[in-house]
C-alpha cells in the first residue's frame, strides 16, 4: 500500500498547504505521542488483537463453517462499531452482488447486514429470507443498545413462530465478556456467544469476533487480515515520523484541523470501499469529536467526515471541493488492480467524437478520472492525499483498517483529547431511553414531554 501525503503541502499546493516549518513545531511533540501510544495498553488493546486470538479464531472458523453448512443466509444485527466493519470487509473483498450471485458461486450463505431500525429496512429483509434458514449474529459490545435489542427481539419472536422453542442454532452472540443484557441472557439461555475482548471499543473491533465472524461465513481468510495488519502495524509502532505514516496522517490532519480545516472527505475510486469510508466516517468522528481535553478545559475538537465516492461524486461534490472554501482535506483511495478488467469495445455505430474511447479499459478510466480530479484540486490549492492499494483482498483491507485506527489514536494524542470513549452519545441514548418508557427515566421523561420551546412561526406546515 501506498500513502503519499505530498498534496498537504505547501510546497505542492501553496499558501492553503502545510509548511516545513508547521510540521517541524508538530514533529517536536512526536516523542510524547508515541510514549502514550505505547503506555496506553488498555485503551488500545485492539493492537494485540492481529496477534493474540489463534484459539478464537480456530473457533470462529469452526462455527462459520456450521453456519454455512446448515444456513442459507447470515445476518448481523448492530450498529455503529459492531456492523460497520462488517459491511466494509464485506463489499471491500466480496463479489459486489454477492448475495445475487448462486449459492456454488458464492460457496456460502448470503450476507446481510441490519444497523438500523428502519421498520421498512427490516421488513424488506423479511420478505426475502426464511428466518428457519437464516443464522443471526447479535453483536453488541455493551450488550444494552436500543436498537440492537429491538431488532434481536423481532428475530425471536419470528423465529419462535416458525420453529416453536428449536431456534437456538440460528442465533450467535457477541458481546462483552460479563456486562450487559445480553451477556445475561447468554448466561440464562446458553447461546453460543464470543467475546469483544477488554480495551476494544466498538469502533476499534472490527479484528475480534465483532467482524471475524462474518469475514470467515464470507471465507475471507483472517489470517491475511492479520497479515496486512501486522505489517501496516509493523511500520505504525515505528518512532521515527519519517518512517510512520500513521503518525504523519495524525500530524498533517491535526495541523490542519488547528488551522480551521474541519472537514475529512474519504473519497474511494471503488465501489467495494464506500464502506470503508462509512466505517472510517465512525472511527474519525467518534474517537475526535470532544468538548474535552485531557487536562478538562473545553477544546470543541473534531474533524466532520464525509463520505463521498470516485468517480460518482466528481459530478456532484468535485465543483465544490476545487472552488469552495479551504475547509477540506480530500483522502483519495485507489485500486491498482480491479477484481476484473472491462475493455470498451468498438461500436457498432459511428461514436463520433466518443470514439476515443474504443478499446479502453474502464479500468484506465476510473484511474484517470482519479488522477485527473487530484491534479484539479490540486492546482485549486486544495490539501489532498492518496492511499493507494495495489488489490481489494483481506490483507490490503486488513492493513487499511489497522493504519487508519493508528492514525486515530496518534490523532488522539495529538489532539490531546481521549480518542477511546464517546460522551456526546449518551444524552441522546437516555433521551431515547425515556421516551420509550424505559424504568428508571421517568424524570427525564417528564422533561422531554415538557413544552418543545419551539416557536410556531418558525414552523412550516404545508
Ligand atoms: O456495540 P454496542 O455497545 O451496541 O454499541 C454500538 C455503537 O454505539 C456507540 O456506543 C455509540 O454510538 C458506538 O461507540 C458503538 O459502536
Amino acid at each position: 500500500m501506498k500513502i503519499d501525503f505530498n498534496h498537504m503541502l505547501q510546497a505542492s499546493i501553496g499558501e492553503h498547504g502545510i509548511s516545513g516549518q508547521e510540521i517541524e513545531v508538530m514533529a517536536a511533540r512526536v516523542p510524547q505521542v508515541h510514549k502514550n501510544m505505547c503506555d496506553k495498553k488498555d485503551a488500545m488493546a485492539w493492537r494485540n488483537l492481529p496477534y493474540n486470538q489463534s484459539s478464537v479464531v480456530e473457533e470462529i472458523n469452526k462455527e462459520a463453517k456450521r453456519i454455512n453448512d446448515h444456513f442459507e443466509n447470515f445476518v448481523v444485527l448492530g450498529i455503529g462499531g459492531s456492523a460497520l466493519g462488517s459491511k466494509a470487509l464485506f463489499t471491500g473483498v466480496k463479489h459486489l452482488k454477492y448475495n445475487e450471485l448462486s449459492r456454488e458461486k458464492r460457496g456460502g450463505v448470503r450476507f446481510y447486514v441490519v444497523d438500523n431500525v428502519d421498520p421498512d429496512g427490516i421488513n424488506a429483509l423479511f420478505d426475502v429470507i426464511d428466518v428457519k434458514k437464516t443464522c443471526f449474529h447479535v453483536i453488541t459490545k455493551s450488550g444494552n443498545t436500543v436498537e440492537t435489542m429491538s431488532q434481536f427481539m423481532i428475530v425471536l419472536d419470528k423465529l419462535q413462530k416458525e420453529m416453536g422453542d428449536h431456534f437456538k442454532d440460528n442465533i450467535v452472540f457477541t458481546t462483552d465478556k460479563e456486562s450487559g443484557i445480553l451477556k445475561k441472557i447468554s448466561n440464562q439461555y446458553g447461546f453460543k456467544t464470543f467475546t469483544v475482548p477488554d480495551g476494544v471499543g466498538g469502533r476499534f473491533s472490527v479484528l475480534c469476533p465483532v467482524g471475524l465472524l462474518s469475514a470467515a461465513v464470507l471465507n475471507i481468510d483472517i489470517n491475511e487480515l492479520f497479515a496486512g495488519a501486522k505489517e501496516m502495524d509493523a511500520a505504525c509502532t515505528k518512532e521515527s515520523l519519517w518512517e510512520n505514516p500513521a503518525y504523519m496522517y495524525a500530524l498533517l490532519y491535526c495541523t490542519a484541523m488547528n488551522k480551521g480545516v474541519n472537514i475529512s472527505v474519504m473519497m474511494p475510486y471503488a465501489d467495494g470501499l464506500l464502506n470503508m469510508a462509512e466505517w472510517y466516517a465512525q472511527l474519525w468522528a467518534e474517537s475526535l469529536g470532544k468538548r474535552y481535553g485531557n487536562d478538562g478545559s473545553i477544546v470543541n475538537k473534531g474533524q466532520t467526515p464525509v463520505r463521498a465516492l470516485g468517480v460518482t461524486d466528481q459530478h456532484s461534490q468535485i465543483q465544490l471541493y476545487a472552488e469552495g472554501p479551504f475547509d477540506k482535506i480530500i483522502s483519495f483511495i485507489d485500486v491498482e488492480n480491479f477484481h476484473t478488467q472491462l475493455k470498451i469495445p468498438q461500436a457498432p455505430i459511428d461514436m463520433l467524437d466518443a470514439a476515443y474511447l474504443q478499446g479502453q479499459t474502464v479500468n484506465k478510466l476510473i484511474a484517470s478520472e482519479m488522477r485527473a480530479t487530484e491534479y484539479a484540486v490540486t492546482q485549486a490549492g486544495k490539501m489532498n492525499m492518496r492511499i493507494t492499494l495495489p488489490e481489494m483482498n483481506a490483507k490490503e483491507i486488513g492493513a487499511l483498517f489497522f493504519f487508519l485506527e493508528m492514525a486515530t489514536a496518534a490523532a488522539g494524542e495529538f489532539l490531546d483529547i481521549n480518542a477511546f470513549d464517546q460522551p456526546g452519545v449518551e444524552a441522546g441514548k437516555i433521551a431515547t431511553f425515556a421516551l420509550m418508557g424505559r424504568e428508571g427515566y421517568e424524570e427525564k421523561a417528564a422533561e422531554l414531554s415538557k413544552a418543545s420551546g419551539k416557536d410556531d412561526q418558525f414552523i412550516y406546515t404545508v
